[in-house]
């Protein structure tokens, strides 16, 4: 049998319908239908490919992400494509470019910072794509710390207009995507200073170019900060340095709904607190934890086909070997990554509402769920993308040592992949954002219930003495019982850490102690909140043959998954028994004995085209071996039998005169 033969296998067996999971996949056939159109657009369009990518310079990668970039604006207008459609267009063709900035953080930033009349000019210049702007807020010497940015802001009354500088090394502008040769505008955060005083940072729309011939305005200089890592993904994208010298701008042009500056120079608070002015952040945070579900489903649709098509060991009289996918070694490692793909899906979408319900309230002033919603995008960030970055490695070794082929598409994946634990927030400093909301939640719960998704930790003081009634491995796969085991794993280190933290001199001195615990404690609170959302959709209507059987075995293996990867957690804060971990651990063995037969088929309902998975080992057909000798025959290298440098830096050495002693 050839791999074609084997993947056509694989598919018999499934237990369920794939164009219906293929819905619950995308959220709604209507979703689908949008995905599913963009997809094959991008695919079938010779603009878009990417085989070449690898072998192109710097220079030409760039060229070639604008040339597609400015092939897919014209798409858009062409064939009148809904804001919702061009965002697929986007992310199919599967470069970093600078409209990335353009559409998920300088409109956001124009629409959620901005008063009425900002809008109103501003956002159709930006949505018409007549200025192209990026989000300028991290310099050289502060990312994390957004306060400590040291650009300034400065007031001049009597021109009615800000001056953009920057006073030192430190304080150049460094990482905006698109800033270092295509963004005509910015948005810069800058520290407001009036009279003197300071007023903390504020975002201030400043024009970079000229819209005429695109050179640098007046005392701006522009630049690229080098190559990244991975060589044809993020350098597909001018990741850029700013650095501004006195550089005059109109008062209004200071994003004013969280604030504002008269023209007297009186600084006037709204009545709405100071961190909306990071809205834009908390919106990216809630786009990239549904990022890291679409990134971790490529990884394990290409890991989870060639483990079909891969045979090693077990040949019995000449037999077929094993393939490796029945190893239990491999569906323990892969499996989970499945299930998290699943899990992360739902968690964003649920993570969707949660933010949309967020705006709605912000446009009539109620700010009541606000430290929530910052909690959970900056804990859910931080939790998928780690989960996500180490899962696309992880498929790249269940590849074996084709996994290391830019061939697999693994390693750009991973390189594409990776820097998403940094930007939008760096994940440790985002989980400490978590533990801080946890902290409060907690040390609170004397006066305040807890509500939405820490209204568990109400419940703290049964959490605390209650102990897991398992008794048997089924009973692992009761709903209840894996819930109460995340919520009381979460409430015992969440309750242990604020004992400790009364400990110290200083509730600060305390926090720095104990941050990795605190960490540790966010992590746990986020995974009760992704468990209890996949247990949730579970409980709603989902159609089609076996389609909800199959999820469930996904939620399982997820919790139980997790919970044996934490074990020491479940184990120390008392709540299981070292036998019920053990039962869970066996249950989970059961678990991956019922994915088995549908794995195929459950990367299938992704709806991955060849193109987006550029992979020869993850193609749908399963044709991997004639394609990957193919692919091999297509490197530069050879082009000729002999390569240059061989007669020049080879031969000599070959032909060289050795005296005996050498020899
Ligand atoms: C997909 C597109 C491509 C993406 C390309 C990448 C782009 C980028 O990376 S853009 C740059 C992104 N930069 C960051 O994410 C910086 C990370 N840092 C921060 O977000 C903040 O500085 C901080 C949260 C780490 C700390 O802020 P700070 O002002 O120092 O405030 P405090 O820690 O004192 O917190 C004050 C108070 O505000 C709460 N809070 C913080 N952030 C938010 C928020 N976004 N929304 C709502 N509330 C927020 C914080 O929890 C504190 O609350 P209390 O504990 O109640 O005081
Ligand atoms: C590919 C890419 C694209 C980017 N695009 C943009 C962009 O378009 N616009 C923009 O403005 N920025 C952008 N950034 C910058 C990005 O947002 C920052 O790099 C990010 O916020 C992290 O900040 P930092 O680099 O200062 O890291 P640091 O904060 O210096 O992190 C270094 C280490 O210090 C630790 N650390 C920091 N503070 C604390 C603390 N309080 N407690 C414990 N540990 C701590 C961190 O955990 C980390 O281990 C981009 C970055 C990358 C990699």
């Amino acid at each position: 049998m050839e791999g074609v033969d084997y993947l056509r296998d694989e598919r018999s067996k499934a237990q369920f319908d794939v164009e219906t999971m293929k819905v619950a996949w995308a959220g709604s056939p209507e979703a689908f239908l949008v995905c599913d159109r963009m997809a094959k657009l991008v695919a079938n369009d010779p603009v878009f490919e990417k085989f070449s990518k690898p072998m192109l310079g710097r220079k030409e990668l760039f060229k070639n992400t604008l040339r597609k970039t400015a092939h897919a604006w014209k798409l858009v207008n062409d064939l009148h494509l809904t804001e919702e459609e061009a965002k697929w267009l986007r992310h199919y063709i599967d470069e970093p470019s600078y409209t990335d900035l353009q559409w998920e953080m300088f409109v956001p930033a124009l629409e959620g910072q901005g008063t009425e009349e900002q809008k109103k000019k501003w956002v159709p210049l930006a949505k018409t794509m007549q200025i192209i702007g990026t989000y300028a807020q991290t310099e050289l010497g502060h990312g994390s710390n957004v306060q400590g940015l040291e650009t300034t802001a400065t007031f001049d009354r009597q021109s009615d207009e800000f001056v953009i500088h920057s006073p030192t090394l430190t304080s150049s502008k460094w990482w905006p995507g698109g800033l270092a040769k295509v963004t005509t505008h910015a948005i810069v955060y800058a520290r407001l200073i009036i009279d003197g005083h300071f007023y903390g940072v504020h975002g201030f729309i400043v024009q970079l170019r000229s819209l005429e011939d695109h050179s640098p305005l007046p005392g701006i200089t522009l630049g690229d900060i080098g190559m990244k890592f991975g060589h044809g993904t993020y350098n597909t994208m001018d990741n850029g340095v700013a650095r501004f010298d006195r550089v005059r701008i109109p008062r209004d042009q200071m994003l004013m709904r969280v604030s504002q500056v008269t023209k007297e120079g009186k600084y006037m608070k709204s009545n709405v607190p100071r961190q909306l002015g990071y809205a834009t952040m908390v919106s990216v945070r809630q786009t990239i934890v549904s990022d890291a579900s679409k990134a971790l489903s490529r990884a394990v649709c290409i890991a989870t086909r060639y483990s079909a098509i891969r045979r090693q060991f077990g040949s019995r009289d000449g037999g077929p070997e094993t393939q490796v996918l029945d190893y239990k070694t491999q569906q323990s490692r892969l499996f989970p990554l499945v299930a998290s793909a699943f899990a992360f899906r739902f968690a964003s979408d649920w993570l969707k509402l949660l933010y949309t319900d967020v705006k709605q309230r912000l446009e009539v002033n109620d700010f009541s769920t606000l430290p929530e919603v910052h909690a959970c995008t900056a804990g859910f960030k931080s939790l998928t993308t780690a989960a996500t970055a180490e899962g696309i490695e992880e498929c790249r070794k269940l590849c074996g040592g084709h996994g290391y082929l830019i061939s697999s598409g693994l390693p750009e994946l991973f390189a594409f992949y990776v820097p998403a634990c940094t930007y939008e927030g760096e994940n440790v400093v985002m989980l400490l954002q978590v533990a801080r909301f946890l902290v409060k939640t907690v040390s609170d719960l004397g006066n305040k219930q807890p509500v939405g998704t820490a209204a568990y930790l109400g419940r703290a003081s049964l959490l605390v003495q209650k102990n897991c009634v398992v008794q048997t491995a089924e009973d692992w796969l009761n709903p209840i019982a894996i819930l109460e085991a995340f919520e009381a794993r979460a409430a015992r280190m969440a309750v242990g850490c604020c004992q400790r933290l009364a400990e110290f001199k200083s509730p600060e001195e305390g926090f720095a102690e104990l941050s990795s615990d605190l960490a540790e404690a966010s992590l746990a609170h986020c995974q009760v909140i992704v468990v209890s959302t996949f247990i949730r959709r579970l409980q709603q209507d989902i159609p089609g043959r076996g389609v909800k059987q199959a999820l469930e075995v996904l939620c399982n293996v997820y919790a139980l998954f997790l919970l044996h990867k934490h074990q020491g957690d479940f184990l120390a804060t008392g709540y299981l028994t070292p036998k019920q971990a053990s039962l869970a651990n066996d249950q989970l063995r059961t678990l991956y004995s019922k994915v088995r037969p549908n794995a195929i088929a459950l990367v299938d309902s992704f709806n991955h085209t060849d193109h987006y998975l550029s992979s020869v080992l993850g193609r749908y057909d399963g044709n991997v071996y004639p394609k990957l000798y193919e692919a091999a025959l297509k490197d530069p290298l050879n082009d000729s039998d002999i390569a240059d440098g061989i007669h020049q830096y080879v031969q000599p050495i070959l032909k060289q005169k050795l005296h005996s002693s050498k020899l």
